[in-house]
């Protein structure tokens, strides 16, 4: 059996720790273990993350941008076998995982240069004689804690930015997840980023968290996973005032207004719903369809569904791949078995299939008192609705604690714009169910959390001001 030790300061840590088994949901077999650390591993990482800041930050950016790009590089050849760990320990069909890789190494590449395009001001005086600079300088030892839906991006999204403006950081990967991340790190030390640098814990979540929350040398921590975890490390960065970003839950609704190309709205809504198994933040989870083509559009849609292959995500031609454990099934069952207590049909799937495979699900004549309207379902599960009016649209799709992500589908570019413009989302996708990207901002409204990641913007969470006033 096949063991990972953390990595704290370039050593592997853990021989003498008790071990965590991670498992392959489609098959239930132990791949690997890990440690289970606690508070003492998450203070020592801090500890080397804060040794390393000194000379991390210090070095020129250009300095930093190479060895960062050596990180992508080595990410690159070894590609192949990060994704197919991704699929054994995730599930993800592994065309989704080989994707995953080259998506998470995108935000290496794109930050790599980023981080040279930090630029300063200066501001004019009221006095002729005083200069007033403002510069940017790293925050410091960042917290980086992760989920288990996406191994490799929702690290390097935020440890590529926090690495180019010289910050060090401490990653706690998903317990469920961990290998993908500690091959990353460890490709990181083979590119001479140098030790310290990135650290990664595994282990206790909650002990971890809480060391790292209460400590003051960590300035700013980050974070994907659900809203309710989130809001607990908000509240309890509050007693050293961290600096917070926090990508949480969704509930994406994807408007298909009746002048929509209907073939592309179907493309869009299975790229957004069932990639992942249905298992992502930004996965569209509720499907409101213009009376006027319902009937036409669900009849695509289940044409599509039906053509989906569930399996092992190993095995060619898989695009559906196993939930990632019991409860998540158990999720998905009771959203429907709600949703049809309640009067909704099912249309195709329904049922759960052996282990942790989910028939990818369509169910039609549903109402907003259902689970599945409100409660994030992570899972293969597309209810649809109708509407008879862009306004009821909008404000259904509006009626929500999340504002993650929204999607709509009309060939009219200006009633396109305007429901854009109207939606309470970070991020719409105007005829496009796949909107992620390295160069654009990726983040929410409401519940579904603070600050953004990727793009311009995602480089200045790991930034403080510095105003320099000087009198000559
Ligand atoms: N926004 C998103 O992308 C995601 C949303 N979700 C939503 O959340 C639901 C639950 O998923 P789940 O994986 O349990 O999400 P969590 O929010 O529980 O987990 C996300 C990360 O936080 C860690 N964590 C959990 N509790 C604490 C704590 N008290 N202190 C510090 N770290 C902690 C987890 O560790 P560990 O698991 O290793 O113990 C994991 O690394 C999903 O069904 C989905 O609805 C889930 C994942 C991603
Ligand atoms: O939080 C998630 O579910 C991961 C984001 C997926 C994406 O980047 O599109």
């Amino acid at each position: 059996m096949q063991h990972f030790n953390m990595i704290i300061n370039g050593e592997e840590i853990g021989n003498d720790l008790p071990k965590v088994e991670v498992t392959n949901p489609a098959t239930s077999e132990v791949v690997a273990t890990i440690p289970r650390g606690g508070k003492d591993e998450a203070v020592r990482a801090v500890d080397a993350a804060d040794t390393a800041f000194r000379d991390w930050s210090r070095k020129s950016v250009y300095e930093r941008s190479e060895l960062i790009r050596k990180w992508y590089d080595l990410i690159n050849e070894h590609k192949e076998d990060l994704a197919e760990t991704m699929t054994r320990e995730q599930g993800k069909p592994i065309k989704e995982a080989q994707g995953e890789i080259q998506y998470a190494n995108g935000f290496i590449s794109w930050y790599a240069e980023e981080g040279k395009r930090i630029y300063g001001e200066q501001i004019p005086a009221t006095q002729t004689n005083k200069r007033l600079f403002v510069s940017k300088q790293p925050v410091g030892v960042v917290a980086v804690i992760t989920p288990w839906n996406f191994p490799a991006a929702m690290i390097t999204r935020k440890v590529a930015p926090a690495l180019a403006t010289g910050c060090t950081v401490v990653i706690k990967p998903a317990n469920l997840t961990p290998l993908t991340a500690l091959k990353m790190a460890a490709l990181a030390e083979q590119a001479g980023i140098p030790k310290g640098v990135i650290n990664v814990v595994t282990g206790d979540s909650k002990a971890i968290g809480e060391a790292w929350l209460e400590d003051m040398r960590v300035r700013k921590l980050t974070f994907t996973g659900s809203t309710e975890v989130g809001r607990q490390l908000m509240k309890g960065s509050a007693d050293t005032i961290k600096k917070v970003s926090l990508e949480l839950g969704g509930h994406a609704p994807s408007i298909v207004m009746d002048d929509c190309d209907i073939d592309k709205a179907v493309e869009g809504v299975v790229a957004s719903k069932f990639r992942n198994a249905g298992q992502t933040c930004v996965c569209s989870n509720r499907v409101y369809v213009h009376e006027d083509i319902a009937e036409e559009f669900t009849q695509r849609l289940v044409k599509k569904v039906k053509e989906l292959k569930v399996g092992n995500g190993l095995e060619e031609g898989v695009d559906i791949g196993p939930l990632i454990d019991e409860d998540a099934v158990e999720k998905v069952q009771k959203h429907i078995e709600d949703a049809v207590s309640k009067g909704a049909k099912v249309v195709t799937g329904g049922k759960a299939g052996k282990g942790l495979f989910y028939e990818p699900t369509v169910l039609t004549n549903v109402s907003e008192d259902m689970l599945c309207m409100t409660d994030e379902t992570f899972g293969p599960l597309a209810p649809i609705s109708t509407f008879k009016s862009q306004e009821e649209a909008i404000e259904r799709a509006n009626d929500s604690i999340y504002g993650l992500a929204a999607y709509v589908f009309t060939e009219n570019i200006t009633r396109g714009i305007q429901i854009c413009e109207q939606l309470e989302y970070g991020i719409v996708g105007l005829n496009d169910g796949l909107p992620s990207t390295p160069q654009a901002p990726f983040g929410g409204f409401k519940q579904s959390g603070l600050g953004r990641e990727g793009g311009h913007q995602g480089i200045e969470e790991f930034l403080e001001v510095k105003y320099i006033s000087v009198g000559l």
